[in-house]
């Protein structure tokens, strides 16, 4: 591994460059200011290339520890200098105090005072069982849109404006990025890959995550419907034996006694399980854990982006929409054909007609003006074509990029070319909002890493750069 001062200087953008150095290294390193120069508006660090190597993996050991993973963990990576290591401990616990509680109090008034009386019931429900500490788990129920983060941010500034902790998860790392400070939950509690009936997750009793559970007031996990009933199993059984030294009944409670608010919709996507049929599926499912008999099931019935500012039109359109969709997703119209099958009648406005190839129409329908519009991210951001089948994505993939201004390319795995609309699919970055989901305008490509443009979210408009595993030489335009 080579990492010189020119590569970590280039690699780092300036602004993070300096958080880092100012509130971090100098004061603990003694990096002098006079090896910080500022020339042709960059940020230029002179340290000689021993000292850069030092600091760079003890960085990327933070990042690791952080995770739960460390540099030891991949051979042959050299181990960093213990003594330029941070606190875990520390560090855990400072990334969850680290808030700016004035801003949350009037951030939650402001919340507060709007929710509606089904959100404040659960709110009010939510802070009782955390105020009197005996622990509790909850399972929000509520379709897209009936205002479920809005339950989050409210709980969370609650919280977190007095100094508590919160631990905030979501099932994938796209609904983490919604939830303020939200991390996968596989992620935040070391939970295996390959979970089991058996697992625990990766947290060693007396370590400094466990020390930060042990603190944590509140869990939220979002999107939970998705996540295998295994894993919120495993948590449990961790979480009993880590609350043991805090709690003498922790191992009678569920998750050792600590408040755990669940939130989702089983309409939704469901565990994916390779290959499995209908019962597997729902016997995976959270509800059917042996913790579903403890949860409180707590109920949102309005949908919250009716009331979004849009016109009456638009509101009754989006009402009836929903409300099919609803229905569609309650089984409660169309003809049963049998137990896994229902036929339903879709309306002419949604239907595309007189389709004689169906790749081209459906294309011309949600991209109207393709040529026209290709340069324009808001365009893009608010399309996307869904198609259950990686088949028939890479089929619609195929005729788009030759639509896309370019030569034409060879076939191979990975097809890209500059201004086409791309989806990453793991979770790369999430404090750069680059996770599983992210949708992103590719920009340049270079032989080992591609620089593209965010689309959407916190972090939209961003240009990051993402390195690939291999060389591109017969894959990527220039
Ligand atoms: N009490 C409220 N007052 C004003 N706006 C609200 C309120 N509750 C929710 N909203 C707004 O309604 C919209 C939908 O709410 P929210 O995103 O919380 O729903 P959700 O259930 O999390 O949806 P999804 O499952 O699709 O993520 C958002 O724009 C949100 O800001």
């Amino acid at each position: 591994m080579k990492i010189s001062g020119q590569s970590m200087v280039s690699f780092i953008q300036p602004s993070r460059m300096h958080v880092m150095l100012w509130d971090y290294w100098m004061p603990i390193k003694n990096i002098s200011r006079a090896s910080l120069k500022v020339a042709n508006g960059h940020l230029e660090l002179q340290l000689d290339d021993a000292r850069v190597k030092d600091i760079s993996l003890a960085e990327i050991e933070n990042l690791l520890r952080l995770n739960g993973q460390s540099l030891a963990n991949f051979p042959p990576m050299p181990i960093p200098n213990q003594s330029l290591l941070r606190n875990l401990g520390t560090l855990l616990m400072s990334e969850e105090l680290n808030y700016d509680r004035e801003l949350l109090r009037t951030e939650l008034e402001s919340l507060i005072s709007s929710l509606t009386c089904e959100q404040r019931e659960i709110y009010d429900t939510v802070m009782n069982v955390v105020h009197d500490d005996k622990g509790g788990i909850f399972f929000v129920n509520g379709f897209g849109g009936s205002g479920k983060t809005y339950i989050w941010n409210t709980l969370t500034s609650a919280l977190r404006s007095k100094g508590d902790i919160v631990l905030a998860v979501a099932s994938s790392g796209i609904a983490s990025q919604l939830i303020p400070g939200g991390r996968t939950a596989h992620s935040r509690f070391g939970i295996p890959l390959d979970v089991n009936e058996n697992s625990t997750c990766h947290i060693m009793q007396g370590s400094d995550l466990a020390e930060l559970l042990a603190h944590t007031k509140l869990i939220i996990w979002d999107e939970a419907p998705m996540a295998h009933r295994h894993c919120f199993e495993a948590l449990d059984r961790t979480l009993q034996d880590i609350m043991q030294m805090h709690n003498p009944n922790s191992s009678k409670q569920a998750f050792g006694g600590k408040v755990v608010v669940f939130g989702g919709d089983f309409r939704h996507i469901l565990p994916v399980i390779p290959r499995a049929c209908r019962q597997d599926i729902v016997l995976a499912s959270l509800n059917a854990s042996y913790l579903w008999s403890s949860c409180k099931v707590l109920s949102l019935t309005k949908n919250m982006r009716l009331f979004a500012g849009n016109s009456t039109d638009e509101n009754k359109s989006i009402a009836e929409f929903a409300d099919w969709i609803l229905k569609i997703g309650d089984g409660t119209i169309g003809n049963i054909i049998n137990d896994e099958e229902h036929e339903i009648q879709i309306d002419d406005d949604i239907l595309i007609n007189n389709v004689i190839d169906p790749i081209q129409s459906i294309v011309d329908n949600t991209y109207p003006q393709f040529i026209n519009n290709h340069h324009n991210h808001e365009y893009f951001r608010d399309r996307a074509i869904l198609s259950p089948k990686l088949e028939d994505v890479a089929h619609v993939n195929d005729y788009m990029l030759g639509l896309l201004p370019g030569s034409s390319l060879p076939y191979h795995t990975l097809k890209l070319k500059i201004g086409a609309p791309i989806m990453l699919l793991r979770n790369i970055d999430r404090s750069m909002g680059l996770c599983n989901g992210t949708r992103l305008i590719l920009t340049r490509m270079c032989d080992h890493v591609i620089e593209a443009c965010i689309m959407s979210g916190k972090f939209a408009g961003e240009k990051v750069l993402i390195a690939q595993a291999t060389r591109a030489s017969h894959g990527f335009e220039h």
